[in-house]
């Protein structure tokens, strides 16, 4: 039976990346992505801003909307302090499942909890179901039409906190115009866009970095 893009993705992973080494696991899925097949990485350029990001904020607990298979929920954990966790939500349990094997060859099984569904069902049950408080950075990657519902569901779950940082990955391409009207334009945001071109194309995307304010 023919492969997958997601299988093939991680066959490139288990060929060319060290285990237990994050670093080699997102240069060879760059790699594959550039060289064999594009994936809706969050990939190397506007990953580089994902890493500044995370490494400004030393996250203790991050959220992440949409893990595909693993590629920016291997890239954050590789900068985390010890103690602290990932929870990254996946719809499509095809991408959970590879996702998972990514995280195991890059050895962040601790430190990542990939949880299967739809985020406007679990957001709600964050507290209750994982021990969450708040979140101090989300990352938002998932459909595109969800990043404003589920940024209005965080809030009024309580999950965000004064300095609480969200990241959200494709504000150009794909686009998520309801969203970026409502973070540059709500009292309760602070925004700034981080221009940048789409994963492995010439294509302009970009990054946008809110923080909440209570
Ligand atoms: N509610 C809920 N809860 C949890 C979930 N987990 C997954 N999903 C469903 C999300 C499915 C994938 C989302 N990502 C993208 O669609 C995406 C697309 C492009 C792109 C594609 C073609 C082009 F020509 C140009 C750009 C580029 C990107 O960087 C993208 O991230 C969920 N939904
Ligand atoms: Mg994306």
């Amino acid at each position: 039976t023919q492969s997958t893009r997601p299988q093939r993705l991680l066959h490139a992973v288990q060929k060319n990346a060290t285990r237990g080494d994050p670093r080699s696991v997102v240069k060879a899925i760059d790699n594959f992505c550039r060289q064999k097949e594009w994936a809706m990485n969050v990939g190397d350029e506007k990953g580089c801003i994902l890493d500044s990001v995370v490494s400004e904020v030393n996250p203790v607990t991050v959220l992440e909307l949409g893990t595909y298979c693993g590629y920016s929920t291997v890239r954050i954990a590789s900068l985390l302090p010890p103690r602290a966790k990932i929870i990254t939500l996946e719809f499509n349990p095809d991408y959970a499942k590879i996702a998972r094997q990514v995280i195991a060859w890059a050895g962040l099984e601790d430190k990542i909890q990939v949880v299967e569904g739809p985020s406007g069902e679990w957001i709600p049950k964050m507290k209750e179901q994982f021990g969450v408080k708040t979140f101090d950075l989300v990352f938002l990657d998932h459909w595109k039409d969800r990043y404003l519902p589920d940024t209005k569901l965080l809030e009024d779950c309580g999950l965000l906190r004064k300095g609480t940082i969200l990241l959200a990955d494709n504000v150009i391409c794909p686009g998520t115009p309801d969203y970026l009207e409502y973070v540059r334009n709500s009292p309760r945001y602070k925004s700034q866009y981080f221009k940048s071109h789409l994963e492995y194309t010439k294509a302009e995307d970009g990054l946008e970095k809110s923080v909440f304010l209570g």
